[in-house]
């Protein structure tokens, strides 16, 4: 270990999908068997090569480790369960490639189920979980680290190789299915510590100089640990791997929350440097004061996280100037960098060339994000003096964008600050239940969760509309016929509550985005999902209102078709906040309540066009829930008091549905609760109804639709199957307040399939209510 320190410049992370999404074509291609593996790797070496010099070009240094090797073909996490040659037993038989192997755990095939998806802390991205019992048999496989070292040193570049830290990768598995009971993943970190100091070892002699690991898990309260047993899990490791001779550098980073507490142990630690996130985090101000953490840090390196990589706006640089200045001041060697990698956010503002101009020269994607890191570094060295040129300019963006038009709207203002708890509180739940009771709502009603399969000719018509080779018109006859057949096909197979189908909407909060005043949508800024898949997130930039009804047409149209009644179909405050990217100059909670307000407008409107019942999703619910539990409280506070406006003004005649999508909703039930919708379905046909028995035992008295029919695969349950799901839950859940539906929405579905599960569920559904 002979290298030097890290440069003052760095981020924790880039974006892999590609600027035009790159990988992701060449990904599918591969799947689909149209190139090679050899093309698919070309494809990726030249992504990885095209990243470094363009980092470079944004001012990282080529040397000393600062540009980081965070390439991966589907997830991070995965990477290391390839690195550690933890492939679960179930996948024994799998032959082929190591990148075969790696697809196969990522998406299955005939034979096996995928590794589980969930996401990855509180983001909207995606990893595959490990799965580990007593018997994986762990083995350091350091090929693709290796191989990508290489090639960046063949570029002249000094690449710093990131991995998800032992630790953490160790939290986020599950036990394997035959694992013993009451095994934890976590009992074999001394065998995986093992391995990493294994990696290392293969990277220092290929001439790593640093190693990034990746330890979120230190600022999480939500894992099997608390966070001093996670603390002293990274002690006991980094003790451990830091003792190896021949090892590269060692980065630990502790993205995405606040670390505060932990610093000065992590930086005594036998490691080179710490990353700490100081945009959702903090700095320990009385350590820093009475010089504790210097002295903690002497001989590491802290990394700053001061530029923000979650959200994408211009950062505030002379903020985050004075902050680095502060831990210099105190002694402690600095390098700038981000609160975690930039996988989270777009490409490069430039691409934008269709956005306002204005609202552009606010925003930084992960390329601005690079320069501004290398900005502050030059005034980290050569003093603010250096830079001052650039901290004015921004001065005056943020001045701009403080007094632009649309960012503050007095009626906007006036009308949320004067939203008080009556309009948040309908009627009681047996007023409502009474005044309902004109719907006909059988026991055991079926419905779905909204969306119809969108087929290929759902997105033509959408593309030839936006590219605008056919007219308004035309596109609105195409999206009536489309509703047509589908209240028919409802009708047909026999559900009680119907649905219009969703075929106008993109996405489920692009589609509100694009109708709301306060968004803007991008051309370009995708955003890894999961896997190949990548999202556009809106921004929300200013103060949001309505301008004009955005779903009435549709579903007046659909209820116009039919006597069984209709729902309407809502995104939830919480979920459109969750899954844009929002402005960061006021508290989450006052954004909410003004897409609230405009929601419950909406739903207004529904209900004199003749709608009865209106479902408002927040699938996000759960996901924004914050990882520090003294946050978590406030949090559910106001995500459900936004729930409550959005809905509150519904008559007691008027039935709320919401939907949840997950299952694992103890720790939240109740909030649930809190929500005060009359009914609510949630995902629960892969764990076999598991959610019945909390919800039983909590007493919960209002209408909930447990899944039957499980939307992630084409597979369709039979009969039978569906029954013996609802008998479960009517065996704990009365009939009256019991919900036949799907887990999901079925967009992503073909329509065979579809049809013949929903005609299972409706026959399922007989099944048990003649069973009463
Ligand atoms: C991710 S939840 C999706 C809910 C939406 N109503 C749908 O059916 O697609
Ligand atoms: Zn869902």
């Amino acid at each position: 270990m002979t290298a030097a320190s890290l440069p003052l410049a760095t981020i924790a992370g880039y974006p892999r999908i590609g600027r035009r999404r790159e990988l992701k074509r060449a990904v599918e291609a591969f799947w689909a068997g149209r190139i090679t593996e050899e093309q698919l790797q070309q494809t990726a070496a030249e992504l990885r090569a095209a990243t470094r010099a363009r980092l470079v070009e944004l001012g990282l240094p080529a040397e000393g480790g600062a540009v980081p090797e965070s390439f991966s073909f589907y997830d991070q996490v995965l990477d290391a369960t390839l690195a550690l040659g933890a492939i679960p037993e179930r996948f024994a038989g799998v032959t082929g490639s190591d990148l075969e192997t790696y697809f196969t755990l990522a998406r299955g095939d005939k034979a096996h189920q995928p590794l589980e998806m969930t996401k990855w802390f509180d983001t909207n991205y995606h990893y595959s979980v490990p799965e580990i019992s007593e018997r994986t048999a762990f083995s350091a496989n350091p090929k693709a680290l290796v191989a990508q070292l290489g090639e960046a040193r063949e570029q002249g570049i000094e690449a710093r190789p990131v991995i998800v830290g032992p630790v953490t990768y160790l939290l986020l598995a599950k036990a394997a299915d035959g694992a013993g009971e009451g095994f934890d993943p976590v009992s074999r970190l001394d065998e995986v510590v093992a391995v990493y100091a294994e990696l290392l070892a293969a990277l220092a002699a290929a001439g790593a100089t640093w190693v990034q690991l990746d330890e979120p898990a230190l600022v999480s309260d939500s894992l099997r640990t608390t966070r001093e047993e996670t603390l002293a899990l990274v002690e006991r490791a980094y003790g451990a791997l830091g003792a190896g001779a021949d090892r590269p550098r060692i980065l630990i980073a502790a993205p995405y929350g606040d670390a505060s507490a932990a610093l000065a142990r992590l930086a005594k630690l036998p490691v080179e440097a710490v990353q700490a996130d100081l945009v959702r985090g903090s700095l320990p101000t009385a350590e820093l004061a009475d010089g504790s953490l210097a002295a903690a840090f002497e001989g590491t390196q802290l990394v700053a996280g001061v530029v923000d990589g979650r959200n994408i706006w211009r950062t505030d640089l002379r903020e985050a100037a004075a902050t680095l200045r502060s831990l210099a001041d105190a002694g402690i060697q600095t390098v700038v960098g981000t609160s975690n990698n930039l996988q989270h956010v777009p490409h490069d503002v430039a691409d934008e060339a269709k956005l306002d101009a204005k609202l552009r020269s606010w925003l930084a994607f992960a390329d601005q994000k690079v320069e501004q890191v290398a900005v502050l570094a030059r005034g980290l060295a050569e003093g603010e003096e250096a830079i001052e040129a650039e901290l004015a300019e921004v001065d005056r963006v943020l001045a701009d964008r403080d007094a632009a038009e649309g960012v503050r709207v007095d009626a906007i203002r006036t009308r949320a600050a004067a939203a008080g708890d009556a309009d948040r509180t309908r009627v009681s739940e047996a007023d409502r239940r009474e005044a309902q009771h004109g719907l006909n709502i059988p026991a055991l009603a079926t419905t779905t969760i909204g969306s119809f399969p969108q087929t290929a000719e759902i997105r033509n018509a959408r593309a030839s509309f936006v590219r605008g080779e056919i007219d308004e018109a035309a596109y609105d006859g195409f999206l009536r016929e489309e509703i047509a057949r589908v209240i028919a096909l409802q009708e047909e197979i026999g559900l009680d509550v119907l649905v219009h189908g969703e075929a106008e909407r993109n996405d489920m909060v692009q589609y509100f985005a694009e109708l709301l005043d306060g968004f803007a949508v991008t051309e370009h800024g995708w955003v890894q999902s999961y896997g190949s898949r990548a999202t556009r997130p809106s921004i929300l930039w200013g103060d949001v209102s309505r301008p004009a009804p955005m779903t009435v047409r549709w579903s007046a149209y659909a209820q116009s078709l039919t006597e069984r009644p209709v729902k309407g179909m809502l995104t939830g405050p919480v979920t459109i906040l969750a899954w844009s990217f929002v402005r960061d100059d006021q508290p989450l909670s006052d954004t909410a309540s003004q897409v609230a307000l405009a929601l419950r407008d909406e739903i207004a409107d529904l209900v004199d066009a003749g709608i009865s019942i209106v479902q408002v999703d927040e699938p996000a619910l759960r996901e924004l829930l914050p990882l520090d539990r003294d946050r978590q409280a406030a949090y559910l506070d106001w995500s459900v008091g936004a729930f409550r406006l959005a809905t509150g003004g519904a008559g007691a005649d008027v039935q709320i549905h919401t939907h949840l999508c997950y299952s694992e909703f103890g720790e939240i039930i109740d909030a649930v609760d809190g929500l005060d919708a009359d009914v609510t379905s949630i995902e629960a046909a892969r764990s076999r109804m598991d959610v019945v028995e909390p919800l039983g035992d909590h007493g919960y008295s209002r209408g909930i639709g447990p899944g039957v029919y499980d939307i992630h695969s084409p597979r369709v349950p039979g009969v039978d199957e569906q029954t013996e799901l609802i008998r479960i839950a009517a065996a704990r859940i009365p009939g009256e307040q019991l919900w036949v539906n799907p887990d999901c929405g079925l967009k992503t579905r073909g329509y065979d399939e579809t049809v013949a599960s929903l005609t299972n569920l409706v026959l399922a559904a007989k099944a048990v209510r003649a069973e009463a």
